[in-house]
């Protein structure tokens, strides 16, 4: 048994009603037998990142403390996704989409395996993830380095607040 531990969670949305959407994911987390949600971000407007033309996404992250190890937590936040009308396999790489909750980042933990690797392998590139981590979690460092994502110079970046 895993001792709990924080991690943090990514929410995106561009379809529908964002806000409404990402609202019953949080309200799923916290249903989420073995989560304890600690704290939500703001939410952000944030452009698409890569992908066809789309619309813009609302961003937000929630930290969930967790003894649940990291697989199970993927399976309980993709049924979430699946559960709030998310379509897969995705028919667009980087398409829009109702739901998409990412693991962003699992404090003390390295994952590196097919299907699952923490923290997210695009964290660092994208302010639209490390901002609302940084709200949830502002001391998180990366498991490995140690490094501080605060110090990383797209932390700081202005952000539209929804
Ligand atoms: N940290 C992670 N969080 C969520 N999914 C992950 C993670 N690492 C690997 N995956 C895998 O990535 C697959 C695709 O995930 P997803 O559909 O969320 O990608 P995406 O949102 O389209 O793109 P991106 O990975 O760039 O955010 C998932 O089925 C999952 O197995
Ligand atoms: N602004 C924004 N762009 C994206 C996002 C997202 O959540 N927000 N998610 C993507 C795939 O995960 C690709 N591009």
């Amino acid at each position: 048994m895993l001792h709990a531990r924080r991690i943090a969670l990514a929410l995106g949305s561009n379809l529908g009603d964002r806000a409404a959407t990402i609202e019953h994911a949080i309200a799923d987390l916290r249903d989420t037998p073995g989560f304890v949600v600690v704290d939500c971000s703001p939410l952000y407007v944030t452009p698409p990142a890569g992908g066809p033309p789309q619309g813009d996404y609302l961003n937000g992250a929630v930290l969930v403390s967790t003894a649940l190890p990291a697989r199970d937590v993927l399976a309980r936040t993709q049924a979430i996704e699946r559960s709030l009308g998310r379509v897969r396999p995705d028919p667009v790489r980087w398409g829009p989409r109702t739901i998409d909750i990412d693991i962003l980042w699992i404090e003390g933990e390295c994952i590196d395996e097919p299907g699952l690797e923490v923290p997210h392998p695009r964290l660092e590139g994208r302010v639209f993830a490390l901002r609302p981590l940084l709200d949830v979690a502002p001391d998180a460092t990366h498991p490995r380095t140690g490094k501080r994502y605060d110090e990383l110079p797209a932390a700081h970046l202005p952000m539209m607040r929804a």
